[in-house]
């Protein structure tokens, strides 16, 4: 493994680095860092949570000029989550060499937006729409931008994002260099992409696998109906650390967290039709620890960092085997470890196959625990709370009590009625979850075709602005701006939440 001084990067990006703790670079930054310092196009692949945003993000800080006026380099994201997380990493990257980078998404005060363009930053990391609606104001200068990155391109270039992205680039100088970077990068993207770049040199980190060796892959066959029950057992079993739940549908979403909070859970949701505020604060809680689940479209299942998850659950087994890559790429991030679990129903056990073949990974079928197991496993961690408390010296106040008390009641007695106050167990209060229909995409159309360029795609350009696409809708005249763009942001978002309208 290389470390990062073999780059002959500037001390300063240098120094950032080691203040982030990273020593030497990953595979992925190997071996793309010196090709796009030499000013190359580039496709990028590899694992999730292999280092691929430092891998563009180096070499992006290097190559801007500290000279303030200027855009020098656009990232663009799928989602809002994700712009502030590249651009928080670009920052830090940036931090002695005083390169920064600004978010810009939509469900964002665009006035505010408007403001902090203003101070000039020199990276701009933004998702397409609003991306667009500052171009369309010319709130955003692009003469001077020479690197463009695409993040998961692969679900940029997905049809209905593709004509966005399109309209973007030809914005762009010609003489610019274009990175794209995603853990999948299905054959027929690439192809798009070509398009837009020069000579692109391909780095995929070879595997043989699409998904990290460190994240474990279960899964367990349960009818539609009993889901939700195995689902709690599986909560009580594991006592994850941090732990992300998706689910098919926005519906869906908010059904699950609101299941899971009457049975005890500590669970939100997050979804595209959510304000932008409330996703944040969300996603602000998840990362604190202060609630222990996040239950989530897809929204949530490209590029998000979040240490101290330790287990993805697909409470509905994903579309497609990319979705499948990210969300189980949510944990086992940077070499940690992390456990995944499918919840197929019988009838979906086809498209299971398919997800394992197209990922060259088999997942290790589980049985349904029982409710016996889910009781031992909460028995466990409160014996494990016991006995820490039992080891702190915190319990002087308490001892005269306990000593009275075992003078009345015999000590096991006492013991296990402490163990039964501690212990959560399993509830069963009646919850109201609406059936999904099994998932079973034809195989043939699932391997010819990227996502959304299939049949599905009719689908998913049925919504309001039929064929003509949110990208216009939002431009029509009689309306004000402002709602068409909410609008927009949250058909885009939509269109993300696949099937649910
Ligand atoms: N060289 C390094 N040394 C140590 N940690 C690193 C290094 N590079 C990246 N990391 C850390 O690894 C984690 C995962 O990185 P990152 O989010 O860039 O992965 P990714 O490949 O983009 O994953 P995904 O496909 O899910 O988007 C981050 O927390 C990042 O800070
Ligand atoms: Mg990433």
């Amino acid at each position: 493994m290389a470390t990062f001084y073999e780059f002959g990067l500037d001390h300063l990006v240098a120094r950032a680095l080691s203040d982030m703790g990273f020593e030497e670079a990953t595979p992925i930054q190997e071996e793309t860092i010196p090709t796009v310092l030499q000013g190359k196009d580039l496709i990028g692949q590899a694992q999730t949570g292999t280092g691929k945003t430092a891998a563009f993000g180096i070499p992006l800080v290097e190559r801007v000029s500290d000279e303030p006026d200027l855009i020098q380099a656009v990232v663009l994201t799928p989602t809002r989550e994700l712009a502030v997380q590249v651009a928080e990493e670009l920052n830090k990257i940036g931090q002695y060499k005083k390169v920064t980078a600004l978010p810009i998404y939509g469900g964002q005060d665009i006035q505010r937006q408007i403001r902090a363009l203003k101070k000039h930053p020199q990276i701009i990391v933004a998702t397409p729409g609003r991306f667009m609606d500052h171009m369309n104001r010319r709130t955003i200068r692009l003469h001077g931008v020479e690197m463009v990155v695409l993040d998961e391109a692969d679900e940029m270039l997905n049809m209905g994002f593709v004509d966005d992205i399109k309209a973007i680039l030809k914005e762009m100088p010609e003489e610019r260099q274009t990175l794209l970077f995603s853990a999948t990068m299905p054959r027929p993207i690439q192809e798009i992409a070509r398009n837009f770049m020069k000579d692109p040199v391909t780095i995929s980190i070879k595997a043989k696998e699409l998904t990290v060796p460190n994240i474990q892959q279960h899964f367990m066959e349960v009818p539609e109906k009993q889901k939700f029950d195995v689902l709690c057992r599986l909560l009580d079993i594991h006592s994850p650390e941090l732990a992300i739940i998706f689910g098919r549908t926005k519906r869906r979403v908010d059904e699950l967290s609101e299941a899971l909070n009457k049975r005890g859970y500590g669970a939100e949701g997050i979804h595209g039709d959510l304000n932008q505020a409330k996703r944040d604060s969300v996603l602000r809680k998840f990362k604190e620890g202060t609630i222990e689940v996040l239950v989530a479209t897809d929204v949530a299942a490209r590029g998000l960092d979040i240490s101290g998850v330790t287990h993805v659950y697909n409470f509905d087994i994903p579309q497609d085997s990319e979705s499948y890559v990210h969300r189980i790429g949510r944990t086992g991030r940077a070499g940690k470890t992390g456990l995944a679990i499918t919840l197929v129903t019988p009838r979906e056990i086809d498209h299971l196959r398919y997800i394992e073949k197209a990922t060259n990974r088999r997942m290790e079928r589980k049985p349904v625990p029982t409710m016996a197991e889910a009781i031992e496993g909460q028995q466990r961690l409160t014996v494990d709370r016991l006995m820490e408390t039992a080891g702190s010296d915190t319990l002087n106040l308490y001892r005269s009590l306990a000593e009275q008390l075992l003078e009345e009641t015999d000590s096991v007695t006492l013991v296990a009625a402490a163990l039964k106050l501690l212990t959560k167990e399993p509830d069963t209060t009646p919850v109201r979850l609406t059936e999904e229909s099994p998932l079973r995409v034809g195989k043939k159309k699932m391997m010819d075709f990227p996502r959304g360029r299939g049949p599905r795609s009719g689908a998913k350009r049925s919504g309001p602005g039929g064929g003509g696409g949110y990208a216009r809708a939002g431009h029509s005249k009689g309306r004000a701006p402002q709602n068409n763009r909410n609008r927009r942001d949250r058909d885009r978002d939509r269109d993300r939440d696949r099937g649910n309208f």
